[in-house]
């Protein structure tokens, strides 16, 4: 069995989700992104901050920090850098929001390290060959390594409020296999099958939407009206990062069925996310395919749909916030690639069965047939519009333009996002 200690350094780890196993995983990329320090986590970013600058290590560059629990998604995939000398590693992050690149070299650790947590190497690294890293890399691992200890034992006090002087802890041996999650969309057959089987899929692929008005059965969909309306009163959700106002004022939280269920009781929001995850399966056999028609010499026959592991529960509080009009991903063709590896977006909303969007706003305006268009449609462009009660789920080409209308009561929905991950763009050094 391998170990995060004695990684097999020639081996790229297997693409798929992982889930950090330590805290905290930080690690440092070319290009200083925004911390994403998730609230409530027990972590100061600032504080960590000054403990790396306290620990005399002056280039050091937190740009992310990840904590035990979290997932990430790991491709397969390393691109060789000319002019870094480095190879990179593609991941991605739990809310599938874009890509990230981890450098693998004695400045960002590789897999498995990873796992662990990565740090700025405060020596020039070595310039890696193309082909297999050499013995100073791992040289050069071997040394970051245990200064990440010395970092994370800091850490750990600093969290724990101890001041114990304890320089180290020691640090248990975890295999690579506890991290790894899985390839692929959880399956719930049964359920998506139901709700999204036959006419559903065909009205989605040749309209680019479908709504589906009972996608929840009564006593599920106002229980889940209820579990929805109590997790965003307990103050659980947290302004969105690309929160802008008057263009976006929703508060939000990434949420799986463990999380759903073990953290807030909310057995009714695990079942609706076991849902919107079961679709991607059920998509999966048409959406490919779909592909296969429109690009006959591709290789649409790879399109393989997952999901992200954790679905957005998102809160507009009721003041008039919307959401502009926009594009979840979008065709680039100077690049012939996508933005990001969002093919569909699937929303299950989790609003009272009395919302008149008359009176209450808060309604999901989605634009046909606009998927090549470079700015957003104005607004008298011919659209559709869904009002967000308990139980609607709404699934659009993630391409398509579209936009929440000003909400003037609590507005509360759980999205999905349906990934083809192949299609996402190659390379991209650049995050979000
Ligand atoms: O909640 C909705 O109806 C859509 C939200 C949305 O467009 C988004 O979160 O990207
Ligand atoms: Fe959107």
């Amino acid at each position: 069995m391998e170990t995060w200690e004695t990684p097999n350094w020639e081996q790229l780890a297997p693409g798929g989700w992982w889930r950090v196993v330590h805290h905290p995983a930080v690690y440092a990329m070319i290009r200083p992104i925004e911390p994403l320090l998730p609230n409530n986590s027990g972590y100061n970013y600032s504080n960590m901050v000054k403990l790396c600058a306290e620990s005399g290590r002056d280039c050091f560059t937190i740009s992310q920090i990840h904590i035990v629990g979290e997932v990430l998604a790991m491709t397969a995939e390393s691109s060789w850098d000319e002019e870094e000398s480095c190879y990179w590693l593609r991941l991605r992050d739990e809310g599938n929001f874009g890509q990230q690149w981890l450098r693998q070299d004695g400045e960002s650790l590789g897999l498995g390290v990873f796992l662990e947590a990565s740090c700025f190497y405060p020596e020039t690294p070595p310039a890696l060959p193309p082909g297999i890293p050499g013995h100073d890399v791992r040289e050069a691992h071997r040394k970051a390594l245990s200064e990440v200890r010395c970092v994370r034992s800091a850490f750990n006090q600093l969290r724990d409020g101890e001041a114990t002087g304890e320089a180290w802890r020691e640090v248990p041996r975890l295999s690579i296999a506890d991290a790894m999650l899985g390839q692929c969309a959880e399956s719930r057959p049964a359920e998506a099958q139901r709700v999204v089987g036959g006419p559903a899929i065909a009205h989605l692929l040749r309209e680019g939407y479908v709504a589906v008005h009972d996608a929840l059965n009564e006593d599920l969909a106002s229980e889940f009206v209820v579990q929805m309306a109590k997790l965003d009163n307990g103050w659980n959700l947290h302004a969105a990062p690309q929160a802008t106002p008057g263009q976006r004022g929703d508060r939000l939280l990434w949420i799986d069925e463990n999380i759903a269920v073990g953290r807030y009781g909310s057995e009714a929001v695990a079942k609706a996310i076991g849902l919107l995850k079961g679709l991607a399966s059920e998509l999966n056999p048409d959406l490919t395919a779909h592909h296969w028609s429109k690009n006959a010499a591709g290789d649409a026959a790879h399109a393989v749909l997952t999901v992200s592991p954790k679905a957005q529960l998102a809160c507009y509080p009721g003041d008039g916030a919307r959401y502009i009009c926009h594009q979840d991903n979008r065709f680039r063709p100077s690049h012939g690639t996508r933005l990001n590896s969002r093919e569909l977006t699937a929303i299950l909303y989790g609003n009272p069965a009395d919302w008149d969007a008359h009176r209450d706003g808060g309604a999901l305006k989605l634009y046909p047939q606009t998927e090549d268009f470079e700015s957003p449609p104005l607004p008298d462009h011919p659209s559709v519009c869904f009002s967000p009660k308990a139980g609607t789920l709404v699934i659009f080409f993630s391409s398509l333009w579209h936009e929440v209308l000003p909400a003037y009561r609590p507005r509360r929905a759980l999205t999905m996002w349906i990934l083809r991950p192949e299609e996402e763009e190659s390379w991209m050094p650049t995050v979000f």
